[in-house]
């Protein structure tokens, strides 16, 4: 069953996952994470600039759709809300040159949307990793590794999470890994 979310035109959706603590953890189920994905499950620092490296051409963001909306139940207890608490919540594709290679769901509490953290509702086609990590006020936790669940292989299969800590409030970025990514020919 897909995760709820915003629709999309080109039929990708973000499926529902299971989250594991640790990429070995999730190995055990799936040892696919320790194949040609595995690099992309563990990059540390900014995703979109490891991305924007991969790329020949050009990267950027669409935008899929951003608003107030109620997370899962399961985003909900991992960001410790109150049930049926709403959030910002944003989904993007991050493409490059030309391909969608990643779908991203962040999840962004009210409590992060006070003073500096207001920009975080009008990010537009700027990477939400370009303000992250231009801010030292944002600390972030450790990868968690997903295992999606579904069988249509054109869909995201594997997947990674972490909160960023603003003091004692905390957003959640998903990233849901598109085979494209990691099966794309390796840059000469
Ligand atoms: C957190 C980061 O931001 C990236 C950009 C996102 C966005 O613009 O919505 C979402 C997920 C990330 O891959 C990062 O670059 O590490």
């Amino acid at each position: 069953m897909p995760s709820k979310g915003f629709n999309r035109d080109d039929g990708l959706i973000i499926p529902a996952t299971h989250w594991y603590r640790s990429l070995s953890a999730a190995g055990l189920r799936n040892p696919a994470v320790h194949g040609p994905a595995r690099h992309w499950l563990q990059v540390q620092g900014s995703f979109t600039r490891a991305l924007q490296q991969q790329c020949r051409q050009r990267f950027h963001v669409d935008v899929c759709g951003e608003g107030f909306a109620m997370p899962s139940p399961e985003e909900a207890r991992r960001l410790g809300l109150a049930p049926r608490q709403r959030a910002w919540i944003r989904e993007v594709r991050l493409c490059g040159d030309g391909q969608p290679w990643v779908l991203a769901r962040t999840i962004i509490p009210q409590a992060c949307l006070q003073g500096k953290g207001r920009r975080l509702r009008n990010l537009g086609n700027k990477p939400l990793g370009a303000y992250l990590f231009s801010s030292p006020e944002w600390v972030r936790g450790p990868l968690e590794t997903g295992l999606c669940q579904t069988t249509q292989t054109q869909q995201p299969q594997l997947a990674r999470r972490s909160l960023f800590y603003r003091g004692e409030n905390a957003l959640m970025v998903g990233e849901y890994l598109l085979p494209a990514l990691y099966l794309s020919k390796p840059r000469l």
